[in-house]
């Protein structure tokens, strides 16, 4: 549903049976749920509980507890996100700014730790079934807007995080053209 929704804001109103084939795909889909635990940190300065980085798939959903540590960069500042009793946050992830050819950004964000109270987070990162290639949607690209984005799926991201630790939005950097 969400989906139909940022297809249709990518599309305007012309819809065919190419995007039926899509919605199927998004429907199928695929979740990865990670749980994190952040304890209390005595020097809260010194380190991060998890450092600037954007998110694999489309989008994330995200629940934090009371103890607030998440922060997202907007013009280079850093904002923290208050939490919301029994809200979730909503993230774009870089399957979603590959997939709209750069018309949505993925967002960069990092936890902070606090120096009295632990934190749990549990967030979820949905995109289309593994198998499935994430590229620029076609109808996105023309001689006006070439592909800004190479083909990517989860063993791209896997090799690369294998590779190396995830840092700002460098998977996302290693995956554009232009
Ligand atoms: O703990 C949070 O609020 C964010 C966790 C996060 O960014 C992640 O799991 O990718
Ligand atoms: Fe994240």
């Amino acid at each position: 549903m969400v989906m139909e929704v940022i297809l249709e804001s990518l599309l305007g109103s012309n819809k065919t049976g190419e995007d039926d084939e899509i919605m199927k795909d998004f429907q199928d889909g695929s979740q990865l749920m990670v749980v994190n635990f952040f304890p209390p940190c005595p020097e809260p300065d010194l380190t991060l509980g998890m450092p600037p980085h954007s998110d694999y798939g489309f989008l994330t959903l995200l629940l934090q507890d009371e103890v607030e540590g998440l922060q997202i960069q907007y013009k280079e500042k850093w904002f923290t996100v208050e939490p919301i009793p029994n809200a979730f946050v909503v993230n774009i992830g870089d399957h979603l700014e590959i997939f709209s050819n750069g018309k949505y950004k993925s967002v960069l964000h990092r936890v902070k730790v606090n120096s009295e109270k632990s934190r749990i987070s549990v967030a979820t990162l949905h995109s289309l079934p593994f198998r499935c290639m994430v590229r620029p949607w076609s109808k996105l690209i023309d001689e006006a807007n070439p592909r800004r984005y190479k083909d990517t799926n989860f063993a791209t991201f896997l090799n690369y995080i294998s590779s190396q630790e995830p840092k700002k939005k460098e998977f996302l950097e290693s995956r554009k053209l232009i």
